[in-house]
């Protein structure tokens, strides 16, 4: 599993090769081993999916405060979608910046979001279905989530955004002098 690297520290896109033969194919989707790097002393708690219905759908911008922070790996297995990753980090040379990446099931690629990182995704076709492994498990009281179209962060989504959930569309936009959640 090949590593890159993003200007959000801890934001990585892991690759890893798809095999295919006659029947099909085959990838690697996670190895503790490869990715021990990243995972450090980080134990996997909770495997999600989700399944989105309709492409332009926007699904965040979500996170977890401490001590319920996370790592979360997310992967496309069906369809393709625009995952975005934010910086709200305290201290963190890149706050507020924010990082995308197109994972579908045709790349196989991975998008890793560490702790204090907000994560929210556009569907870009009709069906499309993530897997998320989650380092921590999830604690409704401790959900943090900002809104998806906040002036402020400038995310460049690729659809109209739409679909958002009643809780998303409820979401906060950052204050005006935001300095970052404390890790
Ligand atoms: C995460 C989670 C949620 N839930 C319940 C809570 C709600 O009743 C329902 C759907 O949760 P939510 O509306 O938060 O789901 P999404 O809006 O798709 O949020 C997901 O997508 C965004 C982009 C993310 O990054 C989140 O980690 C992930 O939760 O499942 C559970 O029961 N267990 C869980 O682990």
């Amino acid at each position: 599993m090949d590593i890159r690297q993003t200007a959000l520290p801890g934001v990585v896109v892991v690759e890893s090769p798809v095999v295919t033969d006659a029947r099909g194919a085959f990838q690697r989707c996670f190895c503790s081993r490869d990715l021990a790097p990243l995972l450090g002393t980080r134990e996997i708690a909770q495997i999600n999916r989700s399944l989105t219905a309709r492409s332009g759908t926007v699904r965040g911008l979500h996170f977890q405060f401490p001590p319920h922070a996370e790592m979360k790996l997310i992967r496309c297995l069906r369809g393709r979608v625009w995952d975005v990753a934010v910086d709200l980090r305290a201290g963190s040379p890149q706050l507020l910046r924010w990082h995308a990446e197109e994972l579908s099931a045709a790349n196989g690629r991975m998008l890793v979001i560490p702790e204090g990182v907000a994560h929210g995704f556009q569907a870009l076709e009709n069906d499309s279905e993530l897997l998320y492994i989650h380092t921590a498990h999830y604690a409704h009281a401790a959900e943090g989530g900002v809104r998806c179209d906040d002036p402020q962060l400038g995310i460049d989504w690729p659809m109209m955004v739409g679909g958002l959930s009643d809780r998303d569309r409820a979401l906060p936009m950052l204050p005006a002098l935001f300095t970052g959640f404390p890790q």
